[in-house]
């Protein structure tokens, strides 16, 4: 195995596709300590009524981290045999990370190096906003170049790559 490639698994695809039920399962299907790293901030009552409705689905067999920026040092921390863990989602901390004026690249760069050093099964879910038409905000515009970006490096480091939509897994690596 090249040291660049990891034994992560990518999942990707659009909003409400189906890919945190699948990216679950996936961890589920493992029999490891099952680790979930939320990216997401209940900013407003929709958000969280929607967070309370994930965390009573996965059920008392996960611990949940919240962790909406420091997502590499989270992963180091939390890293370690006979555990696997989900990270939900990539966009969102993309998101978090630009609000939050830091060094986008250097932060992907950070990320992309520590994922084949993982010693933890890894699931990664990020949402594909790239499909559309060219937003009219600049921020909006920066904000799907990075994440194009993003996906890019972590697809090419992941062992296995799946895209979402409908519900439906399609494999598109390993
Ligand atoms: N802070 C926090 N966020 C959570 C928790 N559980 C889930 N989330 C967030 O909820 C988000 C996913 O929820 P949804 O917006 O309902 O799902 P979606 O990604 O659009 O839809 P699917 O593609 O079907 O998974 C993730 O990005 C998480 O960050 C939690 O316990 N705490």
């Amino acid at each position: 195995m090249p040291s660049s490639q990891s034994r992560a698994v990518f999942v990707l695809g659009g909003a409400r596709s189906g890919k945190s039920r699948f990216a679950e399962s996936l961890i589920s299907d493992t029999g490891l300590d099952r680790h979930y790293v939320a990216t997401g901030r209940a900013w407003d009552d929709e958000m969280r009524e929607r967070i309370a409705q994930h965390r009573n689905e996965r059920g008392d067999l996960w611990t949940t981290h919240e962790e909406p920026l420091d997502l590499t040092a989270r992963l180091a921390a939390i890293d370690g045999d006979g555990r696997a863990v989900l990270v939900d989602c990539l966009t969102l901390w993309v998101t978090n990370l630009m609000m939050a004026e830091r060094n986008v690249a250097a932060e992907f760069a950070v990320l992309t190096e520590f994922l084949p050093k993982a010693k933890a099964r890894l699931v990664l879910v990020s949402n594909e906003v790239g499909l559309g038409i060219v937003p009219e905000n600049r921020m909006a515009r920066e904000f799907r170049d990075h994440a194009g970006r993003l996906h890019q490096m972590i697809a090419a480091t992941s062992a296995e790559v799946y895209f979402i939509a409908a519900g439906l897994p399609l494999k598109m690596k390993g």
